[in-house]
């Protein structure tokens, strides 16, 4: 008797294999002498299209669903196939098919094909306009586009963007109207332009299509009248704030002085501006003069360049990145605990109190991001990871980061927190992120605001197995 035991658990042990290796005839012919083995699974109750969608084996899979295997059968963690293709991120489209409660033959519907899993559009990453950098250089199209009475000026004051707050006593994490940028006409601040501290950055032209998507470049009925698509520009001033606040004939218009809050209450196309004019405008701001010999700089290619006026200079040779705006690129991790169940999570003294987040941290020279990744963890937490993979990304204008969102898996779990940057690093488990997430009174920690990639991060990961 137990002699047959072992040659069925002998034979379950070769089907899982031969479906984790993807071997799609092994898989075939085993099925084809023991049906019974289908939904079979092996020890954390994987089946064989678990261990197929682990490794993205797309012909076994495609054999195990043709045979019409359990999609929703859940492996110990609560996984079913589909979530262990996402989290292994080894979708191929054969798994699309592996969604619970979709029909196989019910059409090309992809895991992907909704916009907020196909691509995850974070907040300050909107691209509303078409930034034609080939037109920089042709001064008098940018000077005619200047000219243009259509033509939208943003007004920044000390990286600053005018704004009308539209409940300004409001939590930015409510649900309410987003605060809007002020506009402004060419001859509304042309006297500007002429003024020295003024920069002026071309951000692009609207697109002719999508205008309706967001409220603040709906033209549509601007747009039937006139067909030529409108220009926007950023405009940074160091006259007096009351000075240019007198410009405007709204009310409530304001300067906001604590940028990491109220620059995150925006509608995402305005956020998107805000990102790529403040990033610009801080670079003219602290790279004024040549970098390389302390000679003055001249702006070019309409506020995206600035050229040394020294002749001689060094900067004029060769490939270098002194002439253009700068882009620091920080890795962002969520770490989960090496049981999957548990994320690693920290905080900073300067925090809100009882809020933690994911561990970041700069790029150094010469680093990839998979190094750097695991390097700040191990600084900050002295927990040592293993696999990173990439999973968005987040401009963040403070002045002029790229945010590179990853989640890896850790290989030690003792924690040992630097002091200096962390003052308290925690593994959370996935109900307490779902509860934090949720924002109840029992929530154990808070969570960074929505508009972070840090939030975002910690959402995709319970949104792996559940549909938060
Ligand atoms: N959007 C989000 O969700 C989110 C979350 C966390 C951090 N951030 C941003 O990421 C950035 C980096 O995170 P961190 O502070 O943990 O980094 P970090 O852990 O590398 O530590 C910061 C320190 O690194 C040094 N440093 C090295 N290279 C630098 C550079 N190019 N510019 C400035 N300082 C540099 C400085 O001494 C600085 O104080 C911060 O600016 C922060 O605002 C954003
Ligand atoms: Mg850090
Ligand atoms: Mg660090
Ligand atoms: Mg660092
Ligand atoms: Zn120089």
């Amino acid at each position: 008797m137990s002699g047959q035991l072992d040659a069925q658990e002998e034979l379950l042990e070769r089907f899982l294999d031969a479906a984790a290796r993807g071997d799609s005839s092994l898989v075939s012919s085993l099925l084809s002498n023991c049906p019974s083995l289908l939904n079979r699974s092996g020890h954390n109750g994987w089946t064989a299209l678990m261990f197929s969608a682990r490794n993205g084996h797309g012909e076994v899979t495609a054999e195990l669903l043709k045979r019409g295997c359990d999609r929703s059968a859940l492996n110990r963690s609560s996984q079913t196939a589909f979530d262990v293709a996402k989290f292994w991120a080894t979708l191929t489209s054969a798994d699309c098919c592996l969604v619970p409660g979709l029909d196989s033959g019910s059409g090309p519907v992809c895991a992907g094909a909704s916009p907020e899993q196909s691509h995850h559009q974070t907040y300050f990453s909107a691209e509303p306009l078409d930034r034609l950098s080939a037109k920089r250089t042709d001064q008098d199209w940018i000077r005619t586009r200047q000219k243009d009475p259509r033509t939208v000026y943003l007004l920044f004051h000390k990286l600053s963007p005018m704004i009308q707050a539209q409940n300004p006593n409001q939590d930015q994490d409510q649900n309410h109207t987003a605060d809007r940028l002020m506009q402004f006409t060419y001859e509304e601040v042309k006297d500007l332009l002429e003024l020295p501290g003024s920069e002026l950055v071309f951000l692009g032209l609207e697109r002719t299509h999508n205008w309706t998507s967001d409220r603040t470049l709906d033209r549509t009925t601007d747009q039937a009248s006139n067909p030529e698509p409108r220009s926007w520009f950023a405009l940074g001033s160091d006259l007096e704030q009351e000075e240019l606040l007198k410009r405007s004939k709204d009310k409530n218009c304001s300067f906001p002085k604590n940028h990491h809050r109220d620059l995150l209450r925006l509608s995402q196309d305005e956020a998107g501006l805000v990102a790529q004019s403040r990033s610009v405008l801080a670079w003219h701001a602290r790279y004024s003069f040549c970098s390389t010999c302390g000679g003055r700089s001249r702006v070019e290619e309409a506020g995206h360049k600035r050229s040394c006026e020294n002749t001689t200079c060094i900067s004029h040779q060769g490939v270098h990145n002194t002439c253009y705006p700068r882009v620091d690129p920080v890795v962002i991790m969520l770490v989960l605990h090496p049981d999957q169940s548990q994320c690693l999570l920290g905080r900073k003294k300067v925090f809100p109190p009882g809020m933690f987040s994911c561990l970041a941290g700069f790029i150094e020279p010469g680093e990839c991001v998979e190094a750097a990744v695991r390097r700040e963890v191990q600084e900050e937490s002295g927990v040592l990871v293993g696999p990173v993979w990439y999973v968005c990304s987040q401009p963040w204008p403070m002045p002029s980061s790229l945010m590179i969102g990853c989640l890896t898996v850790a290989v030690t779990t003792e924690i040992n927190v630097d002091q200096d940057e962390i003052e308290e690093a925690k593994w959370f488990t996935r109900q307490q992120v779902v509860d934090s997430l949720l924002g109840g009174s029992q929530a154990e920690f808070v969570v960074p605001p929505r508009q972070t990639i840090a939030h975002q991060l910690l959402r995709h990961w319970t949104g792996l197995s559940s549909n938060l």
